[in-house]
């Protein structure tokens, strides 16, 4: 015998662009998602017994998404998620569950002669910012922020020795190497009971995307790192010490290796230690550090 243990569906990879105009000052803004949206509730039978009285066309949940980008702010995007999910708890009674992923993409504004242009933007750089929203009839709204594929790398203050050292060791102690990494940081907010809460005090979800990135940014940067692990720690704290309403900080870091080349067999060159200037960056294997921390 068989049993249906879970289960959901909906659209995935549904891309949405919405732009503002300002009719006051003749500028206009734009957001650019990716959108997927799923969901659980009584729909055993559509997978049991092929009654598909029960399945909200995944069609239907894609113009939902337009509909709903056109009818509410789609900024900040936790408050577009909430009001996304809840549409659907309060339209279809058998559904108990909506999971909301929205990515957004960077469109940042172009500064020509050094004056922001009121209409052009480039794509500076791969990193979203990216929202999970779990809305469901039990238990209200958990959301989850986070900042994804953003690359940094610094070429020195960085350490890593005093690790275990037995017959399976080969790496040496460093007191100076490149750091490099893709930042992944997810912050885990309180559970908000329905999407106008969500609403009120709104701002939150700025102020902490800005806090998360700035505070990844200046630690990565002024750390004198003693390993990735310590480095994304103080990260964790302190946007935890930023963001009241944030329940939980993590992070999962590649250590993304830059090896360096002895030369010395060229006319003696010298390449290693202090004299390294040429390295080759390495694709993989990677080194795959995470943490998540709370408060206590
Ligand atoms: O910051 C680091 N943490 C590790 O756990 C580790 N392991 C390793 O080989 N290099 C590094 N670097």
């Amino acid at each position: 015998m068989a049993r249906l243990a879970a289960a959901r569906y909906g659209k995935d990879n549904v891309r949405v662009y919405k732009v503002h105009k300002d009719e006051a000052t003749g500028t206009q803004s734009v957001t650019e998602m990716t959108v997927c949206c799923l969901l659980e509730g009584q729909i055993e039978t559509s997978y049991t017994e092929a009654d598909n009285s029960v399945v909200v066309a995944t069609d239907s949940i894609k113009n939902t998404i337009y509909i709903k980008a056109k009818e509410h702010p789609v900024n900040p995007p936790e408050l577009y998620a909430a009001h996304l999910g809840q549409h659907f708890l309060d339209k279809y009674p058998h559904i108990n569950v909506a999971n909301i992923k929205v990515i957004v993409h960077r469109w940042t504004r172009i500064n020509i002669d050094g004056k922001p242009h009121p209409h052009s933007f480039y794509r500076d750089g791969n990193e979203t910012r990216n929202v999970e929203a779990r809305v469901s009839r039990e238990a209200g709204i958990e959301l989850k922020s986070a900042i994804q594929g953003l690359q940094v790398l610094k070429s020195t203050g960085s350490a890593f020795y005093g690790f275990v050292r037995d017959e399976y060791t080969t790496l040496g102690e460093t007191w100076d190497r490149i750091l490099s990494t893709d930042v992944d940081a997810t912050w885990t907010w309180k559970t908000f009971p329905t999407a106008a809460a969500v609403e009120q005090g709104v701002e939150r979800f700025d102020q902490a995307f800005e806090a998360a990135r700035t505070i990844t940014l200046k630690t990565f940067a002024e750390d004198e790192s003693a390993s990735v692990q310590n480095t994304m720690y103080k990260m964790c704290e302190e946007i935890l010490e930023k963001a009241a309403e944030v329940e939980s900080v993590g992070y999962s870091l590649p250590n993304k290796h830059y090896f360096e080349i002895d030369l010395s067999w060229h006319k003696g060159y010298k390449n290693t230690g202090k004299d390294a200037e040429v390295y080759a960056p390495q694709s993989g294997p990677n080194g795959l550090i995470k943490c998540e921390v709370a408060r206590s």
